[in-house]
C-alpha cells in the first residue's frame, strides 16, 4: 500500500491509499478562544500505519461507500462528507466514485482516523476528478470537517498551533512506536470541559523541539484528567512506562511508547495484550505524493 507516484499509469481511475494515523507527540493547551475552543500547541506525527482507502472513479454522479461503519450513518461518515463537499465546491454533478474502506484504526482513540479518512478522500478525489485544487484549497475545505483534517491534507508531520490548523512542517527522527488502545472511548468534549484541565501552558516553540530532550520538556495536558477519570488508561500508562517513554495521544484513549527498534515495540504490544489492543508503527515525515 503506497502512494501512486511510482507505479501509476499517466491516466488513472483507481487509487489505493494509506490513510495514516497520527500521534500528538505532546499536547499543550495554551489558552482559549472566545468561542470556548482551546488553543493548542502540538506535533502531529504521521505514522506508516492506518486504514486503507480505495477509490474508483465513476461518471454517473453516484458516490458509494462500503462497508458502512457500524454506528455511523452514511451522511455522517467523514469520507462521504468530504466527497460531497469537494464535489459541491469544485466539481460537477456527474462526478462519482466507489469508495472502499478497510478500517484498522480504533475510532475515538485520539489517532485521528476519521480526519485522516476525510483528508485522503479530498486528496484522492481531487486527482481522480481532475479538479486541480491547490493544497490550500483542500486544507480549507478540510478544516470545516474537523480541526485535525488539514495536517492529513498536507501530508507532513507538523508543529501545530491555533486549534491545530496553523501548521509548520517539521522533520522528526523516524522513531518506532508501540500504540495501544484500551477498550474504552474518551469523549473529547468531556476532557476539554473538565474544570481541573491545565489551560495556561507556555508554548515551547518549534526550536526547542530540535533538542534531543524534547520529550522531557513537553507533556500532554489532557493526560492527568483522562488518567483520573479512566482507570483503564491509567493502568495502561503505568504498564507501558516500565518499558519506554510513554504518553497519551490527543484526548486518549490511545497511548504510545517511543522506542528505537521494531522488536522493542512488538514486545510492548505483546506485553500489554491483556489490557489493550495495539499495533507497531514507524513515524513518517511525509506521505507519498498523490500524482499521476
Ligand atoms: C485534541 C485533538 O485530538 C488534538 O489532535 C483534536 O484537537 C481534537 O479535535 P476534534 O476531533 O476536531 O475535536 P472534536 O471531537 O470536534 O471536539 C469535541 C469538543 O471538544 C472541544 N474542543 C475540541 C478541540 C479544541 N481545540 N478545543 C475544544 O474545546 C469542543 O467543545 C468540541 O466541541
Ligand atoms: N470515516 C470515519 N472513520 C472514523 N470515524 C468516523 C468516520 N466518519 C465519522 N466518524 C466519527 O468520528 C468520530 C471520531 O473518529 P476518529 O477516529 O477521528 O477519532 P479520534 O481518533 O479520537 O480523532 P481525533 O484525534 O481527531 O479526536 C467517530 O467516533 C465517528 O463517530
Amino acid at each position: 500500500m503506497t502512494g501512486i507516484s511510482d507505479e501509476a499509469p499517466a491516466v488513472t481511475d483507481t487509487l489505493t491509499l494509506l490513510s495514516p494515523a497520527k500521534l500528538n507527540l505532546f499536547l499543550h493547551i495554551t489558552g482559549r478562544r472566545p468561542d470556548g475552543y482551546h488553543l493548542l500547541e502540538t506535533v502531529f506525527q504521521l505514522l506508516d500505519y492506518g486504514d486503507e482507502l480505495r477509490f474508483q472513479r465513476r461518471d454517473d454522479g453516484v458516490i458509494s461507500l462500503s462497508p458502512a461503519i457500524p454506528g455511523v450513518a452514511e451522511q455522517d461518515n467523514l469520507i462521504w462528507r468530504a466527497a460531497y463537499r469537494l464535489r459541491e465546491a469544485y466539481g460537477q454533478p456527474e462526478m462519482g466514485a466507489n469508495i472502499t474502506l478497510l478500517k484498522r484504526l480504533p475510532m475515538g482513540g485520539g489517532l485521528g482516523g476519521g480526519s485522516s479518512n476525510a483528508a485522503i478522500s479530498l486528496r484522492a478525489l481531487n486527482q481522480l476528478w481532475n479538479l486541480q485544487c491547490s493544497e490550500d484549497e483542500l486544507a480549507a475545505l478540510g478544516l470545516n470537517l474537523g480541526a485535525d483534517v488539514p495536517v492529513f491534507v498536507r501530508g507532513r508531520t507538523a508543529y501545530a498551533t491555533g486549534v491545530g490548523e496553523i501548521l509548520q512542517a517539521i522533520e522528526m527522527p523516524r522513531q518506532w512506536f508501540a500504540v495501544l488502545t484500551p477498550p474504552i472511548a474518551v469523549p473529547t468534549a468531556k476532557i476539554f470541559s473538565d474544570l481541573t484541565l491545565t489551560r495556561d501552558t507556555h508554548p515551547c516553540t518549534i526550536r526547542a523541539l530540535a533538542d534531543r530532550g524534547w520529550f522531557a520538556q513537553t507533556r500532554n495536558d489532557c493526560e492527568p484528567v483522562v488518567r483520573q477519570a479512566y482507570p483503564a488508561v491509567n493502568a495502561l500508562i503505568e504498564r507501558m512506562q516500565n518499558f519506554a517513554p510513554t504518553r497519551m495521544t490527543g484526548t486518549g484513549s490511545s497511548v504510545f511508547a517511543m522506542v528505537s527498534s521494531k522488536a522493542e515495540a512488538e514486545r510492548i504490544v505483546r506485553d500489554c495484550a491483556d489490557i489493550a489492543q495495539g499495533f507497531v508503527a514507524r513515524g513518517i515525515n511525509h506521505l507519498p505524493v498523490v500524482s499521476s
